[in-house]
């Protein structure tokens, strides 16, 4: 059995920018991962950083947070960055629910926003080492 991090990651719509520029920050720590991604989320870090190997699951409104979490529930998954937007309605609410929901069930590192996906990974050794402009993202 692999003891490599099993992460999933995710990002809603408005959000995904940002998990695109964490992920590049962090390509060489999620390098070292065993990744797995809602479809959209997966493409873009794919995109982004075409060295990371991501197991794509369905789109989120169409499931795919619901197989996040089954691979949860199957303790499938070590770690979930989910980059939430707080400010928008989801039609597939309930589903966001249900995977955060089983997240705490199985007691799994959930984080829902940058600051603590980066307590949860740990910060690059050398601050922008990977990505010169990374660090300039937003902050
Ligand atoms: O909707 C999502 C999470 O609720 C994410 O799904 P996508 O990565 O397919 O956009």
């Amino acid at each position: 059995m692999s003891d490599r991090l099993r992460l999933a990651l995710i990002a809603h719509d408005k959000k995904k920018d940002e998990l695109v520029a964490f992920a590049r920050r962090h390509r060489a720590r999620l390098a070292a991962c065993e990744l797995y991604a809602t479809g959209t989320t997966g493409g873009r870090i794919v995109e982004a950083c075409p060295a990371l190997s991501v197991t794509r699951v369905k789109s989120g409104p169409l499931g795919g947070d619901q197989q996040i979490a089954a691979l949860i529930a199957e303790g499938g998954i070590d770690a979930l960055v989910f980059f939430v937007d707080p400010l928008t309605a989801m039609p597939h609410d309930v589903d966001v629910k249900a995977l955060m929901r089983l997240a705490i069930v199985y007691d799994i590192p959930m984080a829902l926003n940058r600051s603590t996906a980066e307590a949860v990974l740990g910060r690059p050794r050398a601050p922008g080492s990977d990505d010169p402009a990374s660090e300039t993202d937003g902050r």
